[in-house]
């Protein structure tokens, strides 16, 4: 096992001269968990030091309303500072003091406030469901996770809407108020049934189908429109799935469940409103923004809406005067349907489990903006993490000159099934080998892609299907760079480009080729690649210098063509041999090239 290797997962982040930023280190000897974890500090020159110990806590910052079941398992990780209602430039200035924040949707996380965080800021928990209030391009662009808690409130927010359906069907908040003003309006009141009415439900996933289970329990017929709902969930609580335009025209109720998006902006409109039937009553409890709410007046006026029961809108709060909050047909609460004692308890465990994870360098099963990779997987893939990383590493520094790399192609060969080999995980860490070691970005899954993208680094992934039984998940990993020379001309291929190539031994990442020779050198410490023309004592030679300066030699390995033909000898040394060390390895008649790699 690679005793000494460690591999950066999560989170990186460039530091500034004057502005700390944490690195999560995971020893390879350990499980990704929290053990082998030690949060470092890079200098502005890249070398790291560890600034603080297992002990020493990051810091998160609650800024708002959070259960207290949540905010005490914070406080056994981290020092929580919990500053409700603060404005954005207050939030902007204690950002840069803080490792994570925690929102519900009162607070907007811009790009502002990642731009102030100065590289701290590693992940923001969303303790709720709905995304919309963080920018997410800029989090991923600063290398920060988002992750949010999607279940823990999705029964609360399906019995609020179910709530608003049937206050709203029998005019309760109305006739409560007229009845508190001395009134006893019996007649005004008169309601409409909800048996056997259509309800069209916009947004088939855990709340929707949780709202759509209960209206059948009310004797509604439910149908419902999700371009990206399976079939089968629906079928299964017998809702039938149509199309856009069918749920407009056919339902008596609709409600609103889907994401607000650019794709849901606006998306009942005075268009969409002019093909409803004419009295159709409408909930939302998702978020206002999917209503053009000047529009639902105009409806509402026009009685093609008869009523509409709202729980959020698209300012919140919205303005007092807004002709909207004033109708007489339109029910609004002031975006509670997450508010259910248990719902916010369950929320914020769900938050605080998922940050404190995240500050641990796990991976999350609630990231927004990375891949979710289930921890069995990532035991699994753990050394082949390794390898990626490092074969990345290896094959920049082949570059003459390091830049120029525009096209990487990482094979990997599998005896697994295309889709039974999550390589999301390996591409990202092949990317941070190939960019770290050429640029002063640090990369870590969140950031990985965009990074490669933003640099014009195009990555194609092939896989290769090998026979035999799957027990790994991958046999092979090889990474080549087209288009450029190399410093070390036997790493190109016999197609033209620089190629290495390794596997995973004993649990060890191996180097196993290097343009078309076949070495096998373990992937620890550094190492020393030479080309020579096969011949007796070569190994004796370079051994020797090294030994001459006490560098340990961890591995040698010479891969030829035929012998006493060309050859590469490749060297893993423990410590860095000095330069004198290896000009005069340069210097051994015999040897024609050679190149010392970091690894
Ligand atoms: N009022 C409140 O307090 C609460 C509001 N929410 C909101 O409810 C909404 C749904 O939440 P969940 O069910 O947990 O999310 P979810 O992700 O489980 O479901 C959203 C569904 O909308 C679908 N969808 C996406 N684009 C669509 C489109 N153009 N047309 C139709 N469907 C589309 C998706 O395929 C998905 O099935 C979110 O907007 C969330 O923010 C959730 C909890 C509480
Ligand atoms: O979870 C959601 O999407 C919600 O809208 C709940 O919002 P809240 O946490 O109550 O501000």
């Amino acid at each position: 096992m690679a005793a000494s290797a460690s591999s950066t997962i999560l989170f990186s982040s460039k530091s500034s001269r004057d502005s700390i930023s944490w690195k999560t280190q995971l020893a390879s000897t350990s499980a990704f968990g929290i053990s082998g974890v030690s949060l470092r500090r890079r200098s502005s020159s890249h070398r790291q030091f560890v600034v603080f110990s297992m002990d020493a806590k990051p810091t998160v910052l609650v800024a708002e309303k959070l259960g207290e079941a949540g905010l005490n398992l914070l406080k056994e990780f981290a020092n929580v500072d919990c500053s409700y209602n603060l404005s954005p430039e207050e939030l902007c200035t204690k950002i840069s003091l803080c490792d994570a924040l925690i929102v519900r949707s009162g607070t907007k996380v811009s790009r502002e406030i990642f731009e102030s965080s100065g590289g701290r800021l590693k992940v923001v928990g969303r303790a709720g469901v709905g995304i919309d209030n963080v920018d997410l391009a800029a989090a991923t662009e600063h290398g920060c996770l988002v992750v949010n808690a999607p279940t823990a409130n999705t029964v609360a927010a399906a019995e609020h809407g179910i709530a608003l359906l049937t206050a709203m069907a029998r005019n309760i908040a109305q006739a409560d108020a007229s009845v508190k003003a001395g009134k006893w309006l019996r007649n005004k009141y008169v309601g409409v049934s909800l048996v056997g009415k259509t309800l069209a439900v916009m947004g088939f996933g855990k709340v929707g189908s949780e709202v759509a289970r209960r209206a059948k329990g009310l004797g509604m017929h439910v149908i419902a429109h999700d371009p990206y709902a399976p079939a089968d969930r629906a079928r299964a609580i017998g809702v039938e799935l149509v199309s856009f335009d069918e749920a407009l025209t056919s339902a008596d109720f609709i409600s609103l469940h889907m994401p607000l998006t650019p794709a849901t902006k606006k998306i009942l409109n005075d268009e969409t409103f002019a093909k409803m039937k004419k009295g159709v009553r409408i909930v939302n409890v998702a978020r206002g923004g999917v209503i053009d709410e000047e529009a639902l007046v105009r409806a509402l006026d026009a009685g093609i809406v008869a009523q509409a029961a709202l729980d959020v809108f698209t300012v919140e709060p919205p303005p007092k005067d807004s002709k909207l909050i004033q109708h007489e047909n339109v029910t609004a609460t002031p975006h509670l349907g997450a508010s259910t004692m248990e719902a916010q308890e369950g929320v914020a465990i769900e938050v605080a489990e998922a940050v404190v994870g995240a500050l641990k360098g796990e991976l999350s099963a609630t990231a927004v903006n990375a891949p979710m990779v289930p921890a069995e997987v990532l035991s699994e893939l753990k050394p082949y993490v390794v390898l990626a990383e490092k074969l990345g590493r290896l094959a920049v520094q082949l570059v003459a000159g390091g830049s120029g790399v525009k096209s990487v192609k990482v094979t990997y060969g599998s005896a697994r099934a295309p889709d039974d080999l999550d390589t999301r995980l390996l591409r990202a860490m092949i990317t941070k080998g190939l960019i770290e070691p050429i640029s002063s970005v640090f990369i870590n899954l969140v950031n990985a892609d965009f990074t490669a993208k933003q640099r014009g680094l195009r990555i194609a992934e092939e896989r290769i299907l090998l026979d035999g039984s799957p027990e790994s998940p991958v046999e092979f990993i090889q990474v080549q760079i087209a288009n450029v020379e190399s410093k070390f001309a036997s790493a190109i291929s016999d197609s033209g480009e620089i190629r290495v190539e390794g596997r995973v031994k004993d649990g060890v990442p191996h180097l196993t080729k290097v343009g078309s020779f076949e070495v096998d050198v373990s992937l620890e410490g550094s190492i020393i690649l030479c080309s020579q023309v096969d011949q007796p004592g070569m190994i004796g030679k370079v051994g020797s210098v090294l030994g001459e300066e006490n560098v340990n030699v961890s591995f040698m390995s010479v891969g030829r063509i035929a012998p006493r033909k060309q050859a590469v000898m490749a060297i893993g040394v423990d410590e860095q041999p000095s330069k004198e060390s290896l000009k005069r390895i340069g210097e051994i008649p015999a040897i024609q090239e050679f190149v010392y790699l970091k690894l």
